[in-house]
Parts: structure tokens; C-alpha cells; sequence
């Protein structure tokens, strides 16, 4: 029998419970072995649940219990979580996560003393929710020389974007069902205004390319500007929008890494993943392009991947896994102002022929956006030809000053190759 201990028993944590008890003998089976829950740690009280008795408040009687060979951490956030990992790692105990804040941050750290004491640190719940992603990647797809990788990689703003675009909901409502349903993040800016995705991003690079790629130097943009105005454009120019997480690696030193929304043709295959689902697209060099997409949030989905991670470990309890992540050094991400894309502009203006005309000449070639209905009071939108994006932000600087122009209402990033 292995036993294992659960840290943070919130949205994630009560579902691997869930699981674990629910699926008991058939995940014995596959695991060959009995698998039993000897402590739950958390900062609650859980008087009316089944698991009540497994509730303790002490970290160190998880560190300091032999019979404990894997904990779940699944407190999220960076401590003490990082901490936590840290010293169950250095005791010789497997730790298994859903926490990509702290694997997009310490994962090369907490993987190296995973390999050192030959025992694993496990983090298939950290991208796309339920989606087998991270096994995929390091396994299946590592005779492929990997060279893009574009996703929906957060269930929560995706679920925002479908309610507003589908049903009309505003974004506070849409919002709170989303964090109802145990979707968001416990401080949910981080999934609005793009980190989540950011995070999960660097984390498949940095598997994909061998090297680690700093969330940090990723250029992030949320949905938090989007408006009902922005998506009934879209719809006229036969598009819809999502929050788009991108990398492509350019050379050995240097990957393109992004997370901003993104205008794409609704015939795009990322057009119909709608609510808390996410897909996630990989290019190989040997297999071409595939896709995964699920759930990317919520409880049993993510409590799924959790313990398949668990399986994993107990059937294979004595060796430690090799991650690619970071074996061959940091890669640098290059800077968003020498990237290209198209732009969709919408503009308030004071005259709108002078402003029609003025965007005519500033962006040569770019396209006014007819349609069938009045959008907004004063205003047109047009959608740009690709342009380095300090190109673009010295041309709008300009269009602002005119004086026919009142001013730039949006800006949103625009691809029809995705
Ligand atoms: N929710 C989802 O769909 C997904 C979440 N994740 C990630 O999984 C992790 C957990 O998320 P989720 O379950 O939603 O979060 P929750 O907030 O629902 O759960 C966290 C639990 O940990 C408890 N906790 C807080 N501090 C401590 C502590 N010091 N010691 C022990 N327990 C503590 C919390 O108690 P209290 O509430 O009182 O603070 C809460 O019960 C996060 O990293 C998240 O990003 C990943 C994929 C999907
Ligand atoms: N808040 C996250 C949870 C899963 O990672 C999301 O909405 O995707």
C-alpha cells in the first residue's frame, strides 16, 4: 500500500480526494497498488466532510512521517508552497502539482532536487486543466524537433469570452460564474489579465525547446479591454476573439513567446473551443501538427491529471523521471517590439473623413471595416497589413494627435493563419 498526503484542500485538492475514493479499486489496478489518503493538510476546518478525520494543520507531521512517500501540493499560489515542495523533495518524498505559478517560477530548482534524490516532481495539472499535455510532449512527441506551440490556455477567460460572445452576459457576470464553478484562480487578475496563460506557456517551452523560458520576459496583454463593441466587429470581419498563448522557436538562442487576445477566422480550429475548454496546438517536425483540447479547469477535470501523476509514480516508485526542461540552459525571448502581426483598430472620431483618409495614408494598404450594422456612436474600425509592433505604436501615436481623430478605442491583435 503506498500512502500519500494531500496539501490544500480547496477546489483541487477535494477532487483528488474525490477521485481517489471513487476510482479506489480500479486505480489500485492500474497503479498496482492500493493507494490510501493518510493526511489532508489544510487551514480550514472540514467538519461535515467524509474526510474529516484526514484533516491536519501541521506540515511537519507530513515531512516527518515515513510511511508518506507522495504528497499532493495543491495549495497553490508560491508559498509556503514553495517551501513545502522544497522540503518534501530534499526528504526523499515524490510531490505531485497543479500549481504552475510555482513550476513556471522554481520548476528547474524543484526538478533538479527531484533528480538528485531520484524521486519525481510531477506537474501535468498545470497546463490545460484535465488535458494530457506535459506527458505528451516529454514522451510521445520527443523524437520531433518542436517548433510552435499555440493554445487556449485559460478555462477561466475563456469561459468570460464565450458568455459575452454567446449569451450576452456582461463580464462581472460571466466572471463570477466562472469563479462559481471553481474555474478561476483564487485572485482571478491573474487569469484576466493573461498571467495564468503566461505561466502555462513558458512551462510547455521550456519542455518543448529543452531550455527555460522566463514567463517573465513574455509579453502578456488580458481580456480586460475586450468589449461587446470589439466582438460584433469581429463577427463582420467573419472572426471571433480568444486569448491566444503562442511560442515558436526561431533559432538555438532565441524563441517568439506571447499571451494577448487574438481576432481569428471563425474557421480557425481554436474558434469553437468555447467555455472552460482549452486546445493546445503543437507543431513537430516529425508528426506535423496536433491537438489536445479539454477541460482546462475545474475540479475532477484537474483532479484527472493529478492522479494519473500519482499512477505514474507508484508504478514506477524507484526511478526518477529525466525532464528536458532547462538541460540545455535559459533560451532568450525576443522583444515584442521586433515581432510582426496584423492589427484591428477601432477609432473615435471628430471628422470621419479626414480620419478615413488620415488612416489611409499612415497605414497604406490597410483594411476599412464595413458592416452590415451601426458598431458604437462615431466610430470605424479598420484592420492593418503586418507591421513590426514599434512600427505600429508610432503610427498610432500619430493617428491619436490628428485633430480629426477623438481617439483609439481598441487595438486588438489580428491573425487569420492560426
Ligand atoms: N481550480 C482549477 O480549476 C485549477 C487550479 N489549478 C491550480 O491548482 C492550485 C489549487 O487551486 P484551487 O484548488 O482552485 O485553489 P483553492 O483556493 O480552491 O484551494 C486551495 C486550498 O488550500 C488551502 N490553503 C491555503 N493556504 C494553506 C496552507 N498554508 N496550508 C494548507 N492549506 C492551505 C486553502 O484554504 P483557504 O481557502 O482558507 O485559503 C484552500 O482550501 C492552484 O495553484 C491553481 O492555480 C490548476 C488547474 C485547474
Ligand atoms: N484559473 C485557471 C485554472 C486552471 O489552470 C484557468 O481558468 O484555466
Amino acid at each position: 500500500m503506498v500512502k500519500i498526503a494531500i496539501m490544500g484542500f480547496g477546489v483541487v485538492g477535494s477532487g483528488v480526494w474525490e477521485v481517489l475514493t471513487k476510482n479506489a479499486a480500479s486505480i489500485a489496478r492500474r497503479a498496482g497498488d492500493e493507494i490510501k489518503i493518510k493526511y489532508i493538510l489544510d487551514i480550514r476546518d472540514f467538519d461535515d466532510h467524509p474526510a474529516k478525520e484526514l484533516i491536519i494543520k501541521d506540515f511537519e507531521k507530513i515531512l516527518n512521517d515515513d510511511e508518506i512517500s507522495i504528497v499532493v501540493e495543491t495549495i497553490g499560489g508560491l508559498e509556503p508552497a514553495y517551501t513545502y515542495t522544497k522540503r518534501l523533495l530534499e526528504k526523499g518524498k515524490h510531490v505531485v502539482t497543479s500549481n504552475k505559478e510555482l513550476v513556471a517560477k522554481h520548476g528547474p530548482e524543484l526538478l533538479k532536487i527531484a533528480k538528485e534524490k531520484n524521486i519525481n516532481y510531477f506537474f501535468e495539472a498545470s497546463v490545460g486543466g484535465g488535458i494530457p499535455i506535459i506527458r505528451p510532449l516529454q514522451n510521445c512527441l520527443a523524437a520531433n524537433q518542436i517548433t510552435e506551440i499555440a493554445g487556449i490556455l485559460n478555462g477561466t477567460t475563456n469561459y468570460i469570452l464565450t458568455q459575452m460572445n454567446k449569451y450576452s452576459l456582461s463580464f462581472e457576470e460571466a466572471l463570477k460564474q466562472a469563479q462559481e464553478k471553481g474555474y478561476a484562480e483564487r485572485n482571478p487578475t491573474n487569469d484576466i489579465e493573461g498571467h495564468d496563460a503566461c505561466r502555462k506557456i513558458a512551462i510547455l517551452s521550456s519542455i518543448a525547446y529543452s531550455h527555460y523560458v522566463n514567463y517573465e520576459s513574455i509579453y502578456t496583454e488580458g481580456i480586460s479591454k475586450i468589449s461587446k463593441e470589439d466582438m460584433e466587429y469581429a463577427e463582420e470581419l467573419g472572426c471571433t476573439i480568444k486569448l491566444i498563448a503562442m511560442s515558436k522557436k526561431l533559432d538555438n538562442t532565441t524563441v517568439f513567446a506571447r499571451v494577448s487576445p487574438l481576432m481569428i477566422l471563425q474557421k480557425s480550429p481554436f474558434a469553437n473551443v468555447d467555455d472552460v475548454f482549452n486546445a493546445i496546438l503543437v507543431r513537430g517536425d516529425a508528426i506535423g501538427d496536433v491537438m489536445f483540447y479539454g477541460q482546462g479547469a475545474g475540479k475532477l477535470p484537474t483532479a484527472s491529471a493529478v492522479v494519473g501523476d500519482i499512477i505514474d509514480i507508484v508504478k514506477h516508485i524507484d526511478k526518477s523521471y529525466v525532464y528536458t526542461w532547462g538541460i540545455s540552459g535559459d533560451i532568450k525571448v525576443l522583444d515584442i517590439n521586433q515581432t510582426s502581426c496584423r492589427f484591428f483598430v477601432r477609432v473615435k472620431y471628430k471628422d470621419i473623413t479626414k480620419a478615413k483618409d488620415a488612416v489611409s495614408i499612415i497605414f497604406n494598404d490597410c483594411m476599412i471595416v464595413n458592416t452590415h450594422k451601426p458598431i458604437g456612436e462615431n466610430e470605424f474600425a479598420f484592420v492593418t497589413h503586418e507591421l513590426k509592433e514599434e512600427e505600429f505604436k508610432e503610427k498610432i501615436s500619430q493617428l491619436e494627435k490628428l485633430p480629426a481623430v477623438e481617439k483609439v478605442l481598441s487595438v486588438i491583435r489580428y491573425d487569420e493563419n492560426i
